[in-house]
């Protein structure tokens, strides 16, 4: 089972907000979508679902296309926080609504799951808090049993607790590869740690789709204090400088090889050792002069 988005664009009053995206999307996937404020995350996920009718291109699941197949609709979860109808309802009447949407909507887990995080089931959902609502939509997310999950900006705001509630229920989520996630966010530092794929949308095109795992397999963070002060040619040439302070230089080297480890280490640095390589890193060195990635903070 694959989810294609083909050529997919979308106008608004006569601007171009999406425009020829394409990718797919697998089980078993966390797939991050960063891009600045209003850069049109969210105007992908409603053409996406057909909330907005796309101007052109197609969403497939199984080589059917979603407009004119609705019964594949409920293959894709999307809670549209901006425009949603929970708001007058109290939590343990949202499965009512859902069930009509998603046919295998799991009563008894979305039961369970507010229990455990002690949500109760008699309150409003607007009566709650940012956190809790936030935990409201990742277990309506998961308890629709919908295959692909799109979760729009589900960090914003929030606690480092309830960030690290939701990301567990994620990851534990995709654990058997039967479900995949597409994760918006304009911050990178919310998504480290889960997503193994990025696409970065900008100026309303997919700049790019990095494969994480396959950057890290290559790319080093340095950590360097050189008897010199001249920043040397191997440096120069190969490394991206992501911080400087005193002496020591903090540099990320996109394809460390074993020439470069021996032209660093016939410098006789005083300190060579590796740090931990963070998502914001990898972008910061792979992107930030072709993107504007600096803006996005
Ligand atoms: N219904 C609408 N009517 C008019 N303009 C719209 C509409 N929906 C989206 N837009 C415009 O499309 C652009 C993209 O908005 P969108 O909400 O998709 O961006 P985003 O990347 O999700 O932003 P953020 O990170 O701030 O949530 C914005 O300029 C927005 O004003």
């Amino acid at each position: 089972m694959t989810l294609q988005v083909n050529n997919l664009s979308k106008q608004i009053d006569k601007r171009q907000i999406i425009s020829d995206i394409t990718f797919n999307w697998a089980p078993g996937e966390i797939i991050g979508l960063v891009g600045r404020n209003g850069v049109g995350k969210t105007t992908l996920f409603r053409t996406m679902v057909n909330h907005y009718v796309a101007d052109a291109g197609q969403v497939l699941v199984d080589d059917q296309p979603i407009q004119r197949t609705p019964t594949r609709q409920r293959d894709i979860f999307f809670l549209d926080t901006q425009y949603n109808f929970l708001s007058n309802y109290s939590l343990k009447e949202l499965p009512d609504f859902y069930s009509v949407v998603y046919p295998n909507f799991d009563r008894q887990r979305y039961n369970e799951l507010l229990r455990h995080f002690e949500l109760n089931a008699g309150d409003q959902y607007r009566r709650l808090s940012k956190g809790m609502r936030a935990m409201v939509n990742i277990i309506l997310a998961l308890t629709s049993n919908a295959t692909y999950l799109i979760l729009d900006e589900p960090f914003d705001g929030l606690d480092v607790i309830v960030r690290e509630n939701i990301a567990t229920m994620v990851i534990d989520e995709v654990a058997d590869q039967r479900k995949g996630f597409l994760i918006s966010s304009h911050d990178l530092n919310e998504l480290d740690g889960l997503s193994d794929r990025v696409l970065l949308l900008k100026d309303s095109q997919l700049a790019h789709d990095y494969n994480l795992e396959d950057i890290r397999a290559t790319a080093k963070k340095i950590q360097l204090v050189l008897p010199d002060k001249t920043i040397p040619a191997v440096l120069k040439e190969h490394s991206h400088l992501i911080r400087v302070s005193g002496r020591v230089l903090v540099v990320v080297i996109t394809n460390y090889t074993a020439d470069i480890d021996q032209q660093l280490r016939a410098l006789h640095p005083v300190l060579l050792e590796e740090l931990p390589l963070t998502l914001e890193d990898l972008f910061r060195a792979n992107l930030a002069h072709d993107t504007g990635y600096q803006l996005l903070k």
